[in-house]
């Protein structure tokens, strides 16, 4: 594998600290921004690896497509790569700012951090296409295991990775037939907790504005904790996908390893969360001679 931590420290020994300021008054002013990078990064790393393809403009470019229709902070990224090339010009990728301004994301939220090893090049492709075998919100279990199976990740890393929706919220669209028309049933999704469901038809009403923004990790949407799993317990999760974990035996299991379930050996989600997004982050790296060290991240060069 092509990254190593410390990646920058001759050629570039500001770079992290950048990109951490950068992230830290963005985040500052808005606070949309730290799910929106986080989100970006594991939608870069799924289509053709870590390597940028999810910045590129362009008319049928990966943002374009409908599953990262939604994607926030790209003027974040903009704005460390401006600073970089001043500090190091032609030097720091794309790919390693997603990648650190992820980490960044998750400690200005509250989460403990990881180190993040550096060295990935800029791709040279995106197209709209690609994206289609990102996770999807109505992914069953087998399906969403299958997706990070195909990237070299397992179950306990789709469980830990999912843990990313303890930040951030939500379009209704996405998860509103739950509330109404559950597979045309005219009703509810019956695994949703009945005191749950008027708070999340309130926020969504039927046939409302389905872009209205709803916490994933409810009551703790802004903080990077434990919480989304004892939500997910408490048949509180909002994405069918997410509802899924703890309806399966095999990722319930995982859900509970991260509570810290008596008697099953406990997991410390920030630790795990930490290894699993390293793991994520090497998927397709390139390196070396491949791709390049693109000039905005908006274009190949
Ligand atoms: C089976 C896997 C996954 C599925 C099906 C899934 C699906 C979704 C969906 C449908 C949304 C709502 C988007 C919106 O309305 O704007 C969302 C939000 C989000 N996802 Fe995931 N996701 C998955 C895994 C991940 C992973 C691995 C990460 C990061 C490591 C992640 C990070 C996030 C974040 C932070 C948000 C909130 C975005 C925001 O507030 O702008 N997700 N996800
Ligand atoms: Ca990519
Ligand atoms: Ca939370």
């Amino acid at each position: 594998q092509g990254t190593r931590v410390g990646f920058y420290q001759t050629s570039c020994p500001r770079a992290e600290t950048i990109v951490r300021s950068v992230v830290q008054s963005a985040v500052n002013s808005n606070a949309a921004v730290a799910p929106g990078l986080l989100r970006m990064f594991f939608h870069d790393c799924f289509v053709n690896g870590c390597d940028a393809s999810i910045l590129i403009d362009g008319s049928s470019s990966e943002k374009t497509a409908a599953p990262n229709s939604l994607l926030r902070g790209f003027e974040v990224i903009d704005a460390a790569k401006t600073q970089l090339e001043t500090a190091c010009p032609g030097v720091v990728s794309c790919a390693d700012i997603l990648a650190l301004a992820a980490r960044d994301s998750v400690v200005q939220t509250g989460g403990t951090g990881w180190s993040v090893p550096l060295g990935r090049r800029d791709g040279l492709v995106s197209r709209a296409a690609d994206t289609a075998n990102l996770p999807a919100f109505n992914d069953p279990v087998s399906v969403q295991i299958r997706k990070f199976t195909d990237k070299g990740l397992n179950t306990q890393d789709l469980v830990a990775l999912s843990g990313a929706h303890t930040l951030g919220t939500a379009a209704c669209t996405l998860f509103s037939y739950r509330l109404y028309n559950f597979n045309s049933t005219n009703g509810p999704d019956p695994s949703i907790d009945p005191a749950f469901l008027p708070t999340l038809q309130n926020l969504c009403p039927n046939g409302g504005d389905g872009t209205v923004r709803v916490d994933l990790d409810n009551g703790s949407g802004g903080r990077f904790d434990n919480s989304y799993y004892a939500n997910l317990r408490n048949r509180r999760g909002v994405l069918e996908s997410d509802a899924a974990l703890w309806n399966d035996p095999t990722t319930q299991r995982f859900v509970q390893r991260f509570l810290g379930v008596r008697g099953l050996l406990g997991l410390t989600f920030n630790v795990e969360f930490g290894r699993s997004m390293v793991r994520m982050g090497n998927i397709e790296v390139k390196s070396g001679t491949q791709g390049e060290i693109r000039r905005v991240c908006t274009a190949i060069n």
